[in-house]
């Protein structure tokens, strides 16, 4: 590989010592390094409070490494390259130690001065610790400087605003990366190669042909140790706002002219402002919500939401989120776009389903209409995880029957054809970001845009009296989710036929 495709370079991490680091970060890296594509001139410095030394770094790197099921061969070689720094980020004259770290080390492994900062803590230090990054010089290094900064990106618009101006007072627009993690699934990438490299579906892909757009995205887990985050957050901030718009932008998109980064985002941004606001008055016709109860989930007994850890027992904060997007413009008018989103639910499964519009006049749908119809819209299945792949469901021939018809699917599983497993989204968006491609990253606009259009509804569901609806855990969710698309004269499609 070119020195282009190995970037030598520093990462600082902050957060260290956290669970993102532990489960995601370091078992990343270590895959990036392992399959050539970090050079051996990097180093990872880390950042928290705990009085660890270098030692202790490596020892809890490599425990992560071996927890993650990874090879571990090349483990000794890759720890050397970890440093720790131990320091409150609000105490600023620790930051001209860090920067000397910085120099010493870019001089040891030859690294030109190229650096990450990772925010893997809290958000409310984000802005601290970009300001300090630049008032002690720590971004004025020859190389490149780059600012990755974690989820949740603020709260609602004013305080993801606020966010967004402490940033860029010590980095530019083109310096920052925010993580939207699903950005880098392997099938999330994948929508628009599936629209735009085939001739088949392009043609389609509009309100004459489709007739509405399911995106599920469930959970068996319920809140976990993350009682405290998800009571001021909930999952239309945690996971509607970000991860699923996300999915109906690069589901609606149009084809952008280039697969650079500009033109991606500017068509994702176009679209975004054609979607439909929703006032706090409408909240309740485009947008359901529930929490759930106690409940069995593969055979184990569940608790339900309001006896969690750090969960207020009268909580109603929702936990599932089912909803509807509609894009007034020319290509989409008519569509809904339906999301929906949940924990301890069924299964862990994210899928989106197309669903195509029935034709206008079907011999066999008249031939079979005194019996019931064995017509089955068409539908495209593109399933990002666990499986990846995708299914197109046509109607084909029973066999030996005349006139009789049958749903067939074709289906292309990623991991049967090519056999491995496919990179985590976090080492993509790792790399990514040491290539200088943020392509895979929101920009400022997505994310202001998106608070806009989803603040209006957290501020109904705060202001509303009414109790929240429940849901047994081990469910697809409350009652109120199914008449959401039955209002409308449809269905969610059931996943584990798909
Ligand atoms: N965990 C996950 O799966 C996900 C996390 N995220 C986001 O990533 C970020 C980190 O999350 P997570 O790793 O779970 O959080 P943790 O609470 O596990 O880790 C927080 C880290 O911050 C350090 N820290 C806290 N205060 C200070 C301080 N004043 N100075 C220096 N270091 C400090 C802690 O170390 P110490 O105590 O030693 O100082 C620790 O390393 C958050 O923004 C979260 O929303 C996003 C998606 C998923
Ligand atoms: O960002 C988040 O995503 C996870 C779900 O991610 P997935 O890759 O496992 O689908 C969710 O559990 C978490 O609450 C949210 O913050």
């Amino acid at each position: 590989m070119s020195e282009n495709h190995n970037p030598k370079t520093s990462i600082v991490l902050f957060g260290a010592t956290g669970d993102l680091a532990k489960r995601k970060l370091y078992p990343s890296i270590y895959n990036l390094y392992i399959t050539g594509k970090l050079s051996e001139q990097f180093v990872v410095i880390g950042i928290a409070r705990r009085p660890w030394d270098d030692q202790t770094l490596r020892d809890n790197v490599r425990k992560a490494i071996e927890e993650a099921h990874l090879p571990t061969d090349n483990i000794e070689q890759f720890c050397n390259h970890f440093f720790y720094l131990p320091f409150d980020v609000t105490d600023t004259k620790s930051y001209q130690r860090l920067n000397q770290r910085l120099q010493e080390l870019e001089t040891e492994f030859h690294i030109p001065g190229n650096r990450i900062y990772y925010m893997a803590m809290a958000p409310e230090f984000f802005g601290t610790i970009a300001i300090q990054l630049k008032n002690e010089g720590v971004t004025q290094s020859d190389g490149w400087n780059r600012l990755v900064i974690e989820k949740p990106f603020g709260h609602d618009l004013p305080s993801a605003q606020k966010l967004n101006n402490e940033i860029r007072e010590a980095f530019t627009e083109d310096q920052i990366y925010r993580i939207d993690h699903y950005l880098g699934k392997e099938m999330v990438q994948n929508i628009e190669v599936i629209r735009f490299a085939n001739a088949i579906f392009e043609p389609l892909w509009n309100n004459r042909h489709i007739s509405n757009i399911q995106i599920t995205s469930s959970e068996v887990l319920g809140v976990e140790d993350r009682g405290g985050y998800y009571e001021t957050s909930g999952a239309l901030r945690d996971m509607v706002q970000n991860h699923l718009l996300q999915m109906v932008l690069l589901l609606s998109m149009d084809p952008p002219i280039r697969l650079a980064t500009d033109e991606v985002r500017s068509e994702k941004i176009k679209v975004l402002r054609a979607v439909r606001s929703i006032s706090s008055e409408e909240a309740d016709d485009y947008f359901i919500r529930g929490q759930y109860d106690a409940g069995t989930i593969q055979d184990h007994q569940v608790p339900g939401y309001r006896s969690e850890k750090n969960v207020n027992p009268e909580s109603k904060t929702e936990t599932f989120v089912s909803g509807k997007l509609m894009i007034d413009n020319h290509r989409w008018a008519g569509v809904p776009f339906y999301v929906r989103t949940g924990k301890r639910m069924a299964q862990k499964s994210t899928k989106i389903v197309v669903q195509f519009k029935d034709l206008p006049l079907n011999v066999y749908t008249q031939k079979n209409e005194k019996q019931d119809s064995s017509i089955h819209p068409n539908l495209l299945v593109i399933h990002i995880q666990p499986d990846e792949g995708i299914t197109l469901i046509l109607n084909g021939k029973k066999i030996g029957l005349l006139g009789e018809t049958i749903p067939v699917k074709l289906d292309y599983s990623h991991t049967s054809v090519d056999g491995v497993n496919t990179p985590e989204a976090y080492e993509r968006l790792i790399y990514d970001c040491m290539l200088g491609d943020a392509t895979n990253f929101a920009h400022w606009d997505e994310v202001n845009l998106s608070w806009a259009l989803i603040d209006p509804i957290s501020e109904a569901w705060s202001d509303s009296n009414k109790d929240i609806a429940k849901y047994e855990a081990g469910t697809m969710g409350p009652i109120e989710s199914e008449r959401l698309l039955e209002k409308d004269g449809f269905k969610w499609w059931p996943l584990e036929k798909l």
